[in-house]
C-alpha cells in the first residue's frame, strides 16, 4: 500500500478539512504507513496526532522514521517533516486511511448493525447466516473479536467496538485480501462521535433499539447527542432495517428516510406489538414457543417488498430471550438483501452461539445457570423478566455489580431491574476502575425494593458466585451478569486478569456437585 503527499492534500482540500500545508524538502513523498501511534511507526510514515496526543509522541515518530504528519495544530517536534494542518483530524484520518487502504469498501458488501443491545448478537447472528450463503467469506468486526479471514488465525480479539478508522480500513483491506466478500460490523454511536466511519458508505444499516446509557464523561454529553450519533448509521446506509419498536422511532424513521426512500426502508415488529399507526410494518414476528433453551418463531412477510426479500418462514434460535427472536429477524433481513435466502438462514441460525450472551450451564443438584452480559437498565430487565417469566417453582438469583468510573446511571438502572424482577441480589464488583466496589454497591442498592428482593454483599466476585451457586435450589436460576466473556476485572487502571465468569461458575459446579 502507498499514498502520495500530493493525492492527500487534494483529498483533504476536496472535503474542506484542509487549512495549511508545510512541504519538506521531497515534494513527492509516498507513505509506505500511516498510524496513530508513535510505536507504530517505520520508515516513510504519515503520522496522526490525535486525541489525547502529547507532543513528545511526534519526537519518537520523527525519530522512528515518520517522514509527515497530520494535526490540527503545527509543533515543533514536527520540524523538518511536512506538516498537513486540517480542521477536523478524525475526519482526515478516516478519509485518508481508505485512500491509503485503497477503498476496500468497494470490494465488500457492507452490513453495519447499532442499537444500544443487541449489536453484537445481530452482528453474529448476520455473519453466521452469510457464512452460509456466500461459502465462508464474510467477515465480521464486533465487541468481542474481529474475523478477517476463514482461517483460525485470521481471528483476534477487538479492543473497541468499532475500530479507529485507521485499523478499520487496514482490517477491511485484509478482508478483502483474505478472500472475503461480505462484512458484517458493528457500529457504535462513539463510531459518529469520533469520526471513526466518516465517510463510509454502508450497504445496509440496521438500526435494533436505543434506551438511556453511554451518556457521561469520554462518550455523549446528553441523550439527544448520543441518538443523533446512532441515527447516523442509518443517514449513511444505502437500504435500512430497523426495528418498528424502538424507543424514538419518529426521530429514527426520520434520519433513515433522509437519504433513503421509503422502499428501501425494512420496518420489523413483534405481533401485536405497539407500533406507530403511519407506518407499515414489513416483517412481523409471530413467538411459537419459547423456553430457557432458545425460541421458534414464524417471520410473516406483510409487504410486496417484504415478501420479494424471501425470507418470510419458520425459524428456530438456540440462543434464550425473546429479544434475540428480534435481533434474527433484523439479521434475516439484513442477510436477505445481501443475497442470502431463506434456506441459508433456517440451516445458520440453530447453531449459531455468541460468547458470554445467554450461556447456561445445567447442575444436577443446584440451580440452572446463566452468564450474559447484561450490564444496563435495558438488557438487565429483558434478561430478568424473561426468565422470571421461564421459571414457575423457583427464585431468580441475580450476581451482578456496576463498573467504576462511568455510566453511573446504570446503578439506579441495576437497582430498578432488580426490584422489578429478581428475588435475590449478590451485590459484587464488576469493572471497579478507580472507585470502591462497595461504593457502588451502595449505590445500587439504594435503588433495590427491600421488601421485594433479599440483598448480600461480597466484593470478591469469585466468592459471590460461589455463594449464589451453593444457596440455589434446582428450581432456581442464577444469573451471573455484566462481563459475560471478559478475561479481566479492570481495577485501578490494570486489566487484572480473571478467569471469566463462564470458567469460575463451570468450575464451581464441578467443585460442588
Ligand atoms: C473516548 C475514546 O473513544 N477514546 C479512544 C481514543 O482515545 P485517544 O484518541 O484519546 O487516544 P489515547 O489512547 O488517549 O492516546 C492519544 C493518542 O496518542 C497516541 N500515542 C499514545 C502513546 C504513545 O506512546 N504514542 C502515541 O502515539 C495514541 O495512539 C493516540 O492516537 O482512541 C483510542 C485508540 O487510539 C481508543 O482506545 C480510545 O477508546 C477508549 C479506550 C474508550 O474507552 N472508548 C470507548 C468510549 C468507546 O469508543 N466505546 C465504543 C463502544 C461504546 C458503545 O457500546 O456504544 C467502541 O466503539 O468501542
Ligand atoms: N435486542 C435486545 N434488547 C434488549 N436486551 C438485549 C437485546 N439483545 C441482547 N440483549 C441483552 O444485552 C446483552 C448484550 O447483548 P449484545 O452483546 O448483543 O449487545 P451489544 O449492543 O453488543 O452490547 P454492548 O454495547 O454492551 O457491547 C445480552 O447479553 C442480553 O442480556
Amino acid at each position: 500500500m502507498s499514498l502520495g503527499i500530493r493525492e492527500t492534500i487534494v483529498l483533504l482540500k476536496e472535503h474542506h478539512l484542509l487549512k495549511s500545508v508545510t512541504l519538506a524538502k521531497d515534494t513527492d513523498q509516498a507513505f509506505k504507513a500511516v498510524t496513530y501511534d508513535s510505536r507504530q511507526v517505520t520508515a516513510d510514515t504519515l503520522f496522526f496526532c490525535k486525541g489525547n496526543f502529547k507532543p513528545v509522541y511526534l519526537t519518537s515518530a520523527r525519530n522512528q522514521g515518520a517522514t509527515a504528519y497530520v494535526a490540527e495544530q503545527s509543533y515543533a517536534e514536527g520540524d523538518g517533516l511536512s506538516a498537513i494542518i486540517v480542521t477536523d483530524i478524525q475526519k482526515a484520518m478516516s478519509l485518508v486511511g481508505a485512500a491509503f487502504y485503497d477503498y476496500p469498501q468497494n470490494d465488500l458488501f457492507i452490513v453495519g448493525i447499532t442499537g444500544t443491545k443487541g449489536k453484537t448478537t445481530s452482528a453474529y447472528f448476520t455473519r453466521g447466516i452469510l457464512q452460509t450463503s456466500t461459502d465462508e467469506k464474510t467477515a465480521l468486526f464486533s465487541t468481542i473479536d474481529r474475523f478477517v479471514g476463514s482461517q483460525p488465525d485470521q481471528h483476534f480479539k477487538s479492543n473497541l467496538t468499532t475500530p479507529e478508522s485507521l485499523d478499520l480500513f487496514h482490517d477491511m483491506r485484509t478482508a478483502v485480501t483474505n478472500g472475503m466478500t461480505h462484512l458484517v460490523m458493528e457500529v457504535s454511536s462513539q463510531a459518529y462521535k469520533r469520526n471513526r466511519v466518516f465517510g463510509l458508505k454502508f450497504d445496509v444499516g440496521v438500526f435494533l433499539n436505543i434506551t438511556p446509557d453511554h451518556v457521561g464523561r469520554n462518550e455523549h454529553p446528553t441523550f439527544a447527542d448520543y441518538l443523533h450519533c446512532k441515527e447516523q448509521l442509518l443517514v449513511n446506509a444505502k437500504r435500512c432495517v430497523i426495528n418498528a419498536e424502538t424507543a424514538h422511532f419518529a426521530d429514527v424513521y426520520g434520519a433513515a428516510k433522509a437519504t433513503t426512500q421509503p422502499e428501501s426502508i425494512y420496518l420489523f415488529s413483534k405481533k401485536g406489538a405497539q407500533v406507530p399507526s403511519d407506518v407499515t410494518i414489513d416483517f412481523e414476528i409471530e413467538n411459537q414457543a419459547e423456553s430457557l433453551h432458545g425460541s421458534e418463531f414464524a417471520l410473516n412477510a406483510r409487504t410486496e417488498k417484504a415478501q420479494a426479500l424471501g425470507v418470510a418462514a419458520n425459524y428456530t434460535v438456540h440462543i434464550p430471550g425473546d429479544y434475540n427472536e428480534g435481533n434474527a429477524t433484523s439479521a434475516i433481513i439484513a442477510a436477505g438483501l445481501a443475497g442470502a435466502n431463506q434456506a441459508a438462514a433456517q440451516t445458520a441460525l440453530p447453531d449459531i452461539h455468541v460468547p458470554g450472551r445467554m450461556e447456561y450451564i445445567k447442575t444436577k443438584h443446584h440451580g440452572t445457570i446463566y452468564i450474559d452480559y447484561a450490564h444496563n437498565y435495558a438488557s438487565m430487565r429483558a434478561l430478568l423478566a424473561f426468565l422470571k417469566k421461564q421459571t414457575d417453582a423457583g427464585e431468580v438469583i441475580a450476581v451482578v455489580g456496576s463498573a467504576g468510573d462511568k455510566g453511573i446511571s446504570r446503578r439506579e438502572g441495576f437497582g430498578k431491574a432488580l426490584s422489578e424482577e429478581a428475588d435475590v441480589a449478590y451485590l459484587t464488583a464488576d469493572d471497579p476502575g478507580f472507585e470502591d466496589p462497595k461504593a457502588i454497591a451502595d449505590a445500587i442498592d439504594q435503588h433495590i425494593d427491600h421488601e421485594k428482593v433479599t440483598v448480600h454483599f461480597n466484593m470478591d466476585r469469585i466468592s459471590a458466585i460461589r455463594e449464589a451457586i451453593e444457596s440455589s435450589s434446582n428450581d432456581d436460576i442464577v444469573v451471573i451478569a455484566g462481563k459475560g466473556e471478559d478475561p479481566y476485572q479492570k481495577v485501578k487502571g490494570v486489566d487484572t486478569p480473571y478467569p471469566s465468569d463462564v470458567t469460575v461458575a463451570k468450575t464451581i459446579v464441578e467443585e460442588i456437585e
